[in-house]
C-alpha cells in the first residue's frame, strides 16, 4: 500500500511532460494509468488483508488455486464471468465474501478457486512494475494458470506478448502448468486461426480457442483444466463403524470423492482426494484402526 501511494504521488507529480522520457502523455493513457494503479491499490489492499487467510483455507480444504493471467483487455473478466457462469459454485460462501474477485467452484467434484487478476501492461515504467508484481503473488500461489491472450489481435502482437507473458511468470511459478487461452475466437475467421497457430505454436503447444463473450468453447476449457489440476489419489480406507468412523466419512464426502461406501463391522470407503487429505484421514485413525491401500 505504501508503495502504491507513493506511485500515486509520483504520478501526480510527473503529470507534465516528459515523463517517463517519453515525451508529451496522451490524455487517455495518463487516465487509463491512474485507473489502473487504483485498480492496483485495492488489490494490494484486498490481498494484504487475505491472502494469509485464504492460503490457509486452501490448504485446510484441499482447493486447487487456479487464476486468470494475460495482459489487460485481452478478457480475463469476461472469462472469469463466463467460467462461474457455467459451473457449479462451491458452497463455501465464505470465500466470495473474502475475496471479491475469486469463486470457489466445483469442477466435476473437484474443488477450485478461480482468482481473476489485473492484466499486464506494456511498458510499466521500472517502479511501478514493482508495485504491480506483488498483485502478482496471486498467480504465483496457483496451482493453474489460465494465460488469456486476445486471438483478434495480429499474429506477432500474440507471439510477443505470450512472450512477455512467460517471462513474467517463469522465474516464479516453478513448473505451474500454463494453459494457453486464445479468446475472441469470434473474431477470427479460419485462415487466422491457421497464421495463429503457426506462430504461437512452440509456445503454445496446445492452446485452446474460446470465446468469453459468446461462451464457445468452454468446455474444451473446461476438459483442459481437469487434465491439470494436481493430481488426486485413489485410496481405499477402512473406518470403524462408530462416530468417530462416520465423522471422517462425512468429512472425506466433503474433502474428496467418495466412489464406494460399504458399511459392515467397519466401514469400507474407495475414495479419490489429495494426497494431503488422504494422509490426513489416515492420520485421524489410531494405527490398529486404519488399514489403507492405495
Ligand atoms: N468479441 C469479443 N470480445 C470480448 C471477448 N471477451 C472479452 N471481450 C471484450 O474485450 C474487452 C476486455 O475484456 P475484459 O474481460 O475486461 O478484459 P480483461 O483481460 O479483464 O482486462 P483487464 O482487467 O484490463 O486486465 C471487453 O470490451 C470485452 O467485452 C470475446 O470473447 N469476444
Ligand atoms: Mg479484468
Amino acid at each position: 500500500m505504501p508503495r502504491a501511494r507513493a506511485v500515486v504521488s509520483l504520478l501526480k507529480k510527473e503529470e507534465r511532460a516528459g515523463f517517463m522520457g517519453l515525451g508529451d502523455y496522451e490524455d487517455s493513457y495518463e487516465q487509463d494509468l491512474k485507473k489502473r494503479i487504483t485498480r492496483i491499490q485495492n488489490e494490494l489492499e484486498s490481498a494484504e488483508k487475505d491472502d494469509e487467510s485464504l492460503r490457509a483455507l486452501r490448504h485446510r480444504k484441499g482447493f486447487s488455486l487456479i487464476s486468470l493471467a494475460g495482459y489487460t483487455n485481452a478478457g480475463k473478466s469476461t472469462l472469469f464471468n463466463a467460467i462461474v457462469n457455467e459451473s457449479v459454485e462451491a458452497k463455501n460462501m465464505l470465500f466470495t465474501t473474502l475475496v471479491p474477485m475469486t469463486r470457489a467452484l466445483d469442477l466435476g467434484g473437484r474443488k477450485a478457486l478461480l482468482t481473476d487478476t489485473v492484466g499486464f501492461i506494456e511498458d510499466l515504467p521500472h517502479w511501478l512494475v514493482d508495485a504491480f508484481k506483488s498483485t502478482l503473488d496471486e498467480i504465483f500461489l496457483s496451482d493453474l494458470i489460465l494465460l488469456v491472450v486476445d486471438a483478434s489481435e495480429k499474429p506477432e502482437t500474440i507471439l510477443q506478448k505470450l512472450s512477455t507473458s512467460h517471462d513474467t511468470l517463469w522465474d516464479r511459478i516453478q513448473g505451474v502448468p500454463i494453459i494457453t487461452v486464445l479468446n475472441k475466437a469470434d473474431l477470427v475467421d479460419e485462415s487466422e486461426f491457421d497464421a495463429i497457430m503457426e506462430h504461437v505454436g512452440y509456445m503454445a503447444p496446445n492452446p485452446v480457442f474460446v470465446s468469453a463473450k459468446k461462451g464457445t468453447g468452454m468446455d474444451a476449457l473446461k476438459a483442459e483444466i481437469m487434465k491439470h489440476l494436481p493430481p488426486w489419489c485413489f485410496c481405499s480406507l477402512s473406518l470403524p463403524n462408530s462416530e468417530k468412523g462416520m465423522s471422517i466419512l462425512s468429512w472425506l464426502y466433503e474433502e474428496g470423492i467418495v466412489h464406494r461406501v460399504e458399511f459392515g463391522q467397519q466401514i469400507l470407503v474407495d475414495y479419490e482426494a489429495r494426497t494431503e487429505i488422504i494422509n490426513r484421514a489416515h492420520a485421524l485413525l489410531e494405527p490398529q484402526e486404519a488399514q489403507r491401500s492405495e
